[in-house]
């Protein structure tokens, strides 16, 4: 299949002493009928990419291409790509179906209030098309913007934070929406978050960007479950890490020196590893906590306990000082394994164990 979008060294800096470099020399390819999402904090360089992408900027360098065409030259309005931004822009003195009407008419399509209605049915407003912008709430003004954006049957649609001044329970329902939407189109998404939760939730794939760099690029779980790079792995859920220097155990096992009492099992160094220390990692959730010591294992003493609800996270003190903390499911009455002050045996199954070396 073709490719909706591929980059090539896009780079933009920014007038400034020193300049800003937004965006370093990137590559990737964006899947037509794909929900892609650019992910990262803030600074990182996503919404400069994005711009590019609707033309609202000019690359310093690189190549930009949309269905195989190179676009690097073509005005905004000239793209099959349309954007749907934070804070949506809607008319107050026209009602909602003028507004989804409107970039339709200018663009002098004789069925504009048809197509209109129809993209008002799609995000389930098809009743409010005489309100006025003011008389809907926050969540259904998203929705006619979407339609709006929508309407012209973009090929790719880009989406700025589109979600972030909605409340929560609004902002997960609109999830679902926003998936449903991209499945009934076919239309590619873009759509630029820094909160993981979105990301992972709605996305086919996602690119993790730090610094104006992509980091990796991955479905939802294999972003999870195997980090690329310490940046992804620390952005996304929470891990513990320590600096380690690797034994090899035959070719396909190792163990992970730490200090004299800490080594985890774990799989054999990384083919991209250049000797030395490396950093393994483990999702708190991936490790198991006992009441009491054995023989061996890695132990320590409970130092702070936090109750999560379905959860509680532990904090266990290492023997040498180093610290590592695990989540787990409480009792049935929901009571803690064990209690602050307590011994706790901590165990990590070699299979849960990453090693990273970026
Ligand atoms: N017009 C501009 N002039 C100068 N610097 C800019 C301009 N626009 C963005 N920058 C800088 O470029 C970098 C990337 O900004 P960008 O807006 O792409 O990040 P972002 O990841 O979208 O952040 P946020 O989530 O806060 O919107 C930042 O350091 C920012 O300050």
């Amino acid at each position: 299949m073709q490719d909706a979008i591929t980059i090539n060294g896009l780079t933009k800096s920014y007038p400034g002493t020193p300049p800003v470099r937004a965006l370093k020399g990137s590559d990737l390819s964006i899947r037509d009928n794909e929900f892609f999402t650019l992910l990262g904090p803030s600074g990182c360089g996503k919404t400069t990419l994005l711009r590019l992408i609707a033309g609202f900027e000019v690359p310093t360098d690189g190549t930009l291409k949309l269905f195989g065409e190179n676009i690097s030259k073509l005005p905004p309005e000239k793209r099959p790509v349309n954007t749907v931004f934070q804070h949506y822009s809607l008319f107050p003195h026209m009602n909602v179906l003028e507004n989804v009407a409107y970039g339709l008419l200018r663009q002098g399509k004789p069925d504009a209030r048809r197509t209109a209605q129809e993209m008002l049915d799609l995000v389930h407003l098809g009743e409010f098309a005489k309100r006025r912008p003011s008389q809907l709430s926050g969540g259904q003004q998203q929705r006619v913007a979407l339609a709006r954006a929508l309407a012209p049957h973009p090929r790719v649609l880009l989406l700025d934070e589109p979600l972030s001044a909605l409340d929560l329970k609004l902002r997960q329902s609109m999830r679902a929406e926003l998936k449903r939407l991209q499945r009934e189109t076919g239309i590619t998404f873009v759509f630029v978050t820094h909160d993981q939760e979105e990301a992972l939730s709605m996305s086919d794939r996602i690119a993790v960007m730090s610094r104006g760099e992509i980091q990796q690029v991955a479905r939802p779980a294999e972003i999870y479950e195997y980090p690329a790079t310490r940046f992804v792995a620390e952005f996304i859920g929470d891990a513990n890490f320590f600096e380690a220097t690797p034994r090899m155990n035959g070719d396909s096992a190792a163990t992970y020196h730490v200090s004299d009492s800490i080594r985890f099992a774990g799989p054999a160094l990384p083919a991209n590893a250049k000797g030395g220390k490396v950093t393994v990692m483990f999702r708190l959730e991936k490790a198991r906590i006992a009441p009491g010591r054995a023989d061996g294992s890695l132990g320590g003493t409970i130092s702070d306990i936090e109750y999560l609800g379905s959860q509680t996270e532990y904090r266990v003190t290492l023997d040498d000082g180093m610290s590592v903390a695990v989540r787990s499911e409480n009792h049935q009455d929901g009571t803690a394994i064990a209690e602050v002050g307590s011994q706790a045996t901590v165990e990590v199954d070699p299979e849960a164990i990453r090693v990273l070396v970026a």
